[in-house]
Parts: C-alpha cells; structure tokens; sequence
C-alpha cells in the first residue's frame, strides 16, 4: 500500500513537472512581453518564472533559481566552483524587481539591490529543457551484430600505457559500447594491475583489491567452479554496485569457458519501446540483492536495494542495471499485488537479454584484457574443464568517468 501512494507521489510529481509550464500573467502593471532587436530571443516575466526564447527552444526559469545560480562574485567562488550564496537566506517567493536583456545576457535586479547576469547562451546550455533534449552519456546500443560490424579496434598495451590518445580512444569505445579490449598484455597479475591503474584508481572489496580466481570453492559463490553462468551484473548486492570489472584470464587448459556479453541496456531500451508500464516497474521497485558466505575466518553478508533499472526521471535514460538471479534475494519489498507484473516486467526483460542475436561471445585469452561497464554490460560464461585462471578488479565507476573527462570526453 506505502509503495502504491510512493507511485501516486511520483507520478503526481511528474505530471506536475510537466504541468510547469507558467500561466502568461503581467508582473504588476508593467508590460512583460520583449522582443529583442533581431528577433532570436524573446522573453517575458511570467507569474512564477521567466520564460526565455532563445536558440529556437523555450526555456522556463524559476525565481528561486534564479536567485540561487547567481554566478556573481559575492555569491559563487569561480576558483573553486563552489556557491558561496546561503541558499536557505532566499525567500521564496523572491521575485526581481528589475529586468533587461541585452544581445547576449540578462540583467536580474533582486529586492536587496543585488544584480545577477546570465549570458543567455549559459542559461540555454543549464536550463531544464536543454538538459531534457540530450542524453547524460551518449551510447551506442548494441546486439551482437551491431558490435560485430563496429569492427571496434582494440588497443595495444606498449601504446595503450604510453600514449594518451591511446587511453583515450579506449575510454571513448568504452564509454559507447561498455566494454573495451586492450591487446598484449604481459600474462600476470601484476601486468594487469599496472594496465588498469592506466584507466583509474582500484576499488578494493570483500574480494580484494586484484583478485585471481581458479574454480577451487574458496568462495561461497559459483564463480569459484566450473559450472556456467549466465548473464548478471556483478555486486548487485552492494549499495552501488561496482562500475568496471576486469578481467584478463592467465591461464586455461581445458575447453569450454567462453565468456559471454549482452548490452543490458540495449534490452532495456527494447522493454521500454514495448511496454512503458513494464519499464516502470523495472524503475520503480526497489528490490534486494544479497550475498551471505562463511569464510569461517571471516563472515561477509552485503545487501543492496534498488530498481533493476536506475534511470533519471527526466529522459528515462538508464544508466545503471542490477540484474542477478543467482544473488537478488527474497522479494519482500513489493506488495502482493505488484508483484504479479513486476515478474512479468522480468520476465520481460530476461527474454530480450536471453535473444540468441543479444548475445557476444569472446574466449578471453592471456594478454586479452576486457574491461566491462558493470553498470550496463552483463556476463556469463560457459562450463568449461580443465585449469582456469582469471584475474582481475573492480573499478568505481566515478574514478573512470573521471579520468574521461580529463581527457576531454563526455562522460
Ligand atoms: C569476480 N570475483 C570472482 C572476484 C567475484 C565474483 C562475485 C560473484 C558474485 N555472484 C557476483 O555476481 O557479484
Ligand atoms: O569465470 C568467468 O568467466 C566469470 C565469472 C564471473 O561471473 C565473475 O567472476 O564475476
Ligand atoms: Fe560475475
């Protein structure tokens, strides 16, 4: 009942959101309707916000923010990009008593005297509507075809480690497709960490920082045997879940253990093309993933919970997916009555991931590291015999988008 009147909320919220559009009502008796000489922008004072035409979109900013994003010096530190302005000192019903635009900016006059300016093309890049109209991390959506065709190059360790074009047309595949290949690689543990500190930092876990697994049951999981897996994101357990994983096998004799990748948002995207109500309950019903092991040494118990699809309210972009059968545990958070459609929204789901032509299948091999976005890119793997050796880690996902942006690229 509590996660129906949740829903009620959120949608009230939304169709609200996309009732903000303002009313056309004069600012006392002043005429509130501009248009500028040359006629690419046009403005007027609505009753709760400005509304603003410029680069052929209409923009709506409210008061408060207005007030709020002050880029002046006294009320934002350009040194450290950080608001110096106490957010709680404005009123709320704060409105300007002056306003004026020019070619480029406009011109705010609060009660207090301050003056704002905004270059007009700062306020298009930062206004809702502009943010709406384009995607937080463009990507390319694909099944196996599609990567195939891309005929995506990997890149060489000598290069990869020693120029930075290099790491960035990793980072730029990797952010598109996610995952990324580098070729070569010395067949060690130590190698592979020297690659991956290349991309960022190391998320140590209850796994360790570099791990390397053979199928001995060291673990309390089946990672730790020969049996196949299908696909899942890893660490669905944990309250974010890990960005990247790594994976480079040093050793196999033996058959079988081809490694297999599905692009969980290029389904995602499907369900949401078909059904929006299944979509929904994939990102909107919250649910638990568990992992219990008794090391006897040591007892590890890690719960996450969250929607399968984490997606922003804004453009139902995904942008992170927690799918693991083996590990989600007892559905408890959903009432009776949504249950029954959120295992058909699941189900859903499983038959896109599970399509044959969904499916990319890769024998890692020593020297072939693979890098997977967690997040969005699922594995599984094939029994297989014999002596098998993978090593590998975990990266946050903020640390690799980090060093994609240093270098440049949208991420
Ligand atoms: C990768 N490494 C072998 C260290 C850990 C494997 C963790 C497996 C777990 N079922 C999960 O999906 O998170
Ligand atoms: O053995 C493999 O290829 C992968 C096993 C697995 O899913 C994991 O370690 O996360
Ligand atoms: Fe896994």
């Amino acid at each position: 009942m509590a996660l129906i009147q949740f829903w009620k909320l959120r949608a009230s919220v939304r169709s609200a959101s996309r009732a903000w559009g303002c009313a056309p009502v004069m600012v006392g008796s002043k005429k509130s309707q501009h248009t500028v000489a040359g006629g690419s922008r046009n403005w007027q004072l609505l009753d709760d916000c400005f509304e603003l035409q410029y680069g052929g979109q209409v923009m709506h900013f409210n008061y408060v923010w207005l007030r709020d994003h002050c880029r002046s010096a006294s009320c934002y530190n350009s040194k450290t990009n950080q608001r110096n302005l106490d957010t709680g000192s404005i009123a709320l019903d704060i409105r300007p008593t002056k306003t004026r635009v020019d070619e480029e900016n406009l011109f705010l006059t609060w009660p207090d005297g301050h003056i704002t300016r905004y270059n007009l093309a700062w306020l298009a890049k930062n206004s809702y509507q502009g943010q709406k109209s384009s995607a937080i991390q463009p990507r390319i959506l694909w099944n196996s075809e599609i990567y195939t065709n891309a005929k995506v190059p990997s890149v060489s360790w000598e290069k990869f480690m020693s120029c930075d074009d290099e790491l960035k047309t990793f980072l730029s595949n990797f952010l598109l497709y996610g995952i990324a290949f580098v070729e070569d690689v010395p067949a060690t543990i130590d190698d592979t960490e020297t690659v991956t500190k290349r991309v960022s930092i190391i998320r140590e876990t209850i796994y360790g920082r570099m791990w390397s697994f053979t199928s001995d049951f060291s673990r309390g999981d089946t990672a730790y045997t020969k049996l196949a897996l299908d696909r899942h994101t890893d660490t669905a357990y944990f309250q974010e879940p890990s960005g990247i994983q790594v994976f480079h096998c040093l050793r196999h004799e033996g058959t079988g253990g081809r490694t297999l990748l599905v692009d969980g948002f290029y389904s995602a995207n499907r369900v949401l093309e078909q059904s929006l109500e299944n979509f929904e309950l994939l990102s909107r019903v919250p649910i638990k993933h568990e992992f219990i092991e008794n090391l006897g040494t040591q007892v590890n118990h890690m719960i996450g919970i969250g929607p399968v699809l984490s997606v922003y309210p804004w453009n139902n972009e995904v942008y992170m997916m927690r799918y693991n059968n083996y590990d989600r545990a007892v559905i408890n958070t959903v009432p009776h009555n949504v249950v029954q459609r959120w295992y058909a929204a699941h189900r859903h789901l499983t038959d896109e991931l599970r399509k044959p032509e969904n499916e990319l299948w890769v024998k890692l091999k020593p020297g072939k590291v693979l890098f997977i976005d967690n997040w969005r890119v699922l594995h599984g793997r094939e029994s297989f015999t014999g002596f098998r050796q993978l090593c590998g880690c975990y990266l946050t996902r903020d640390d690799v988008l980090n060093t994609a942006r240093s270098l440049g690229l949208q991420a």
